[in-house]
Order: structure tokens, then C-alpha cells, then sequence
């Protein structure tokens, strides 16, 4: 978990192999180390100013107790009466250097206001954990109080979303919900979103949920799908490609949009990923649902490029990644989704529309990931994703022609949609 692994996948391997913690401790460990990863410059700048910098601490076990009791302290309000028996182990379970009374007095000192950056992005990159030059890019294209609410909401462990499926059915699933005792509420500026406003879990042990009228999805994901959409009518009986299927998270979605008349072609990179994907419309019986290798492009009439990206807008989700990005990876990105798009251009039949989709906050793998397409590969045009959505919702949801969903306006993570007409 500290060598550079994704945290999600990690924390689900390291999980996996510890059998003897029940649902309850599972879930806290988890939140614990998202968080530490979350805070972990604000949680450092503590560190720092009581006088253990974490440069000075060996071990990376030992910074990760430190950052864990600092969290304890700052974030749950917790005392060392809480927090010791937490971090004391029955035997030498781990190398750890740190002797608990240290430990004791980084939870009990008294913390000096730590001392902070005068320049604002600085400031906002220290105060919310992020990297400087993520803030510093992202301050040339925000206003200061937009920045902050924007990298405050990055900041926090984000609630789960769901989508009410089929599309149109969410007040009955709300209701059901509510007969089952779960409180939820309808998310406005997408039509099938739901949030569900006390402890999650609950909710998967639902009848609701076991009859798959719920799928766990991001509101932007939502929209990203409803992106896909013909400006009259409905996707029903269309044929849609699912290019960067993933693990099929949209892919359900589409299936649900075009029905059994229609089909969804996934495909992705990742054998894992869409075996992943395949296991999930199998136990949703969506048998328009395949996955033809290579991709049949010609016959999509919609074809989605839900591309790889460097996910800045869903660092609340996996906040480990803003400690491993860089501008350079950025840009990489960039070339990337370019070429992705470039290659597919040749092989979808004219008509056809490309939803290109990321979930960056960064106009370099958004708007000039388009702009660069269009100078490059000749006959497509950009088809403005307002009149989808209708003047009330596009005032939030749409900049120019584009889906840009940037929290807190739209809840949860920050996600960018465009749509291509090939002519
Ligand atoms: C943003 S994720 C897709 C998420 C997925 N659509 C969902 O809703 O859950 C991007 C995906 O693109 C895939 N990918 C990367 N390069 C690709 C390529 N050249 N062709 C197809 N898929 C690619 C990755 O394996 C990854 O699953």
C-alpha cells in the first residue's frame, strides 16, 4: 500500500486478506486511509509544527502512524484515550520505530496555527491537500472563492450516488426505498440520480437494491451518459459502442437507454476490467449487452470515448492520485485521448455521433483535446449538449458547447463531455 499502487486496489487486496475484521472495521479502515492520503499535506504541516517533520521520520510505516493519530486528533475530534489503544499492537506485527508516549504527545501537545502560504493558490493547495501546481493551474482558469469551494469539495469522502433504474422510475424507487426505512433524495440536475443521506451500506441490503433498480454511479457519470442521447427521441433500439468500457459502469446505463431493441458493443483495454463489465451485465440478464474484439465501429450509430484520463475530478474518490500526478502526465493524457479519438474518426459510419468524456477538470485533456481533433481530422463538427439538457439545467451544467460538471454545482466528482457529428 505504500509502494505506488493505486490506494483503491491495494486497500481492496489488503482487505481481502484480512479476515478477521467484521463490515464495521473494514469500512473505517478504509475511510481511514483515504483520508490520510486525503490530508496528508495539512496532516505533514502538523507533523511539522510540533516538530516531526515527516523528512525526519525513517520509516514510511511510521509517517503513515503519525498521519493516522494526527487525523485521529484534527479530523475525528478524537483524544489519546481514544486513539492509543488504536495504534497499540499485541507484538511486533510491523517494523514501527515510534514509541507510543511520541505519539501521545503528538495527539496532546498543544498545536500552534501552523504557519500558511500567503500566496492564494498556495494557500488553497496547503489548507485543502492539494499539489501546487494542480491549484496553480486550476487559479488561472477559477475565480478564488469558486477554487476554494471546488478544492473543498475534492476534500471530502464523497457520498455515494446511485441511479434509479430503469430511466424515469426514481420517485417509485425513492419511495420503495422509503418503505424500507432508507432515507434518499433526488439529485436535481440529473433525472435518475439519487443520494442517499445516512450511512450507505444500509442500502445495499434493500429489496430495491437485490432487484437491481439501483446501480451505484456518479451523478456526472449520469450525465455523461444522458450525453449520448439524441436531441429528439431516445436512444431505444440504437446501436451504442462503449469504447473505454472500463468495468462497465456506463455500459449498464447505455444498455438501459437503448433497451433490448438496441445494442451496446463494449470494449475496452483491460481484459480485467471488461470481464469485470461482462460479470456485471450478466447478473443484470442485459443480454444486448457484447463484447465483440475488435469493436464493429460502422455499426454504431453513438459511439462513446469515455477516455483515459489523469481522473482530477475524481480525486475525492481516489485521492491518492494527486500525489502522483504531475503536469507532465498531463500531457501524456492529452496525446493519449488525441489518439484515441484519431483512430476511431476513420471507422465510425458518417451520421454517427462521438460522445468524447473524461472525468479531468484540466481543459488539456477536455476542450483542446477537441479543439486538436477537429483542426487534425476533417468532417466532424461539435453539436452543443445545452439543448439536451434544457436552459435550466444547462445554465449549470453546460460552458459553451460542453458538459462541464465541476463540484460542488453538481455533486460529486468534476466530469466533461462533448459531442462529435461525424458528417
Ligand atoms: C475512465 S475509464 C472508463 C470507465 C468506464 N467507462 C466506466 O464508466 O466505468 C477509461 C478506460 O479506458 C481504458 N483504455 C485506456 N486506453 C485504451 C485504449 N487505447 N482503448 C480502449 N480502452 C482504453 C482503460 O482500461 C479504462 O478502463
Amino acid at each position: 500500500m505504500l509502494k505506488g499502487e493505486p490506494l483503491k486496489a491495494a486497500l481492496a487486496n489488503a482487505l481481502r486478506d484480512a479476515e478477521s475484521l467484521g463490515g464495521q472495521e473494514r469500512r473505517f479502515t478504509a475511510l481511514a486511509v483515504r483520508e490520510m492520503s486525503r490530508h496528508q499535506r495539512l496532516l505533514d504541516l502538523a507533523s511539522r509544527t510540533l516538530g516531526h517533520p515527516p523528512s525526519k521520520i525513517g520509516l514510511l510505516e511510521d509517517q503513515a502512524l503519525v498521519r493516522y493519530v494526527l487525523w485521529r486528533r484534527l479530523f475525528c475530534g478524537a483524544s489519546w484515550a481514544r486513539i492509543g489503544p488504536e495504534v497499540k499492537l499485541p507484538g511486533p506485527v510491523r517494523p514501527r520505530t515510534i514509541k507510543d508516549d511520541l505519539l501521545a504527545r503528538v495527539v496532546e501537545s498543544p498545536l500552534p496555527e501552523p504557519a500558511m502560504p500567503e500566496s492564494g493558490p498556495e494557500r488553497l493547495a496547503t489548507r485543502y491537500s492539494f499539489p501546487n501546481w494542480l491549484v496553480q493551474r486550476l487559479a488561472e482558469l477559477h475565480p478564488e472563492p469558486v477554487l476554494e469551494a471546488m478544492l473543498a469539495a475534492l476534500d471530502e469522502d464523497p457520498t455515494l450516488h446511485f441511479r434509479a433504474r430503469p430511466s424515469g422510475t426514481r420517485a417509485e424507487v425513492l419511495a420503495r426505498l422509503a418503505e424500507e426505512g432508507v432515507v434518499a433524495e433526488p439529485v436535481e440536475v440529473a433525472p435518475d440520480a439519487v443520494r442517499i443521506a445516512e450511512a450507505s451500506h444500509r442500502v445495499f441490503e434493500t429489496r430495491v437494491m437485490k432487484e437491481g433498480r439501483l446501480q451505484v454511479q456518479d451523478v456526472g457519470s449520469q450525465l455523461i451518459v444522458e450525453a449520448c442521447r439524441p436531441l429528439e427521441g431516445s436512444l431505444s433500439g440504437q446501436t451504442v459502442a462503449d469504447v473505454c468500457a472500463g468495468a462497465g459502469g456506463k455500459t449498464l446505463a447505455l444498455a438501459d437507454e437503448v433497451g433490448k431493441s438496441g445494442r451496446v458493443l463494449a470494449g475496452d483495454r483491460s481484459r480485467r476490467r471488461l470481464a469485470q463489465a461482462r460479470e456485471r451485465a450478466r447478473e443484470l440478464s442485459l443480454r444486448h449487452v457484447s463484447f465483440p474484439h475488435p469493436l464493429p465501429m460502422a455499426q454504431a450509430d453513438v459511439v462513446l470515448v469515455d477516455a483515459p484520463c489523469s481522473g482530477t475530478g475524481s480525486l475525492a474518490r481516489e485521492p491518492d492520485q494527486k500525489w502522483k500526478l504531475t503536469a507532465k502526465s498531463v500531457e501524456e493524457f492529452h496525446d493519449t485521448q488525441l489518439a484515441l479519438l484519431e483512430e476511431l474518426a476513420g471507422q465510425v459510419k458518417p451520421g454517427a455521433l462521438v460522445v468524447y468524456a473524461t472525468c479531468s477538470l484540466l481543459p488539456e485533456e477536455n476542450d483542446a483535446v477537441v479543439r486538436d481533433f477537429l483542426a487534425r481530422v476533417p468532417g466532424f463538427t461539435v453539436e452543443p449538449l445545452a439543448p439536451l439538457f434544457g436552459p435550466e439545467r444547462a445554465a449549470v451544467l453546460c460552458d459553451g458547447p460542453f458538459l462541464r460538471a465541476l463540484p460542488p454545482r453538481v455533486p460529486g466528482g468534476g466530469f466533461f463531455a462533448a459531442r462529435l457529428r461525424k458528417g
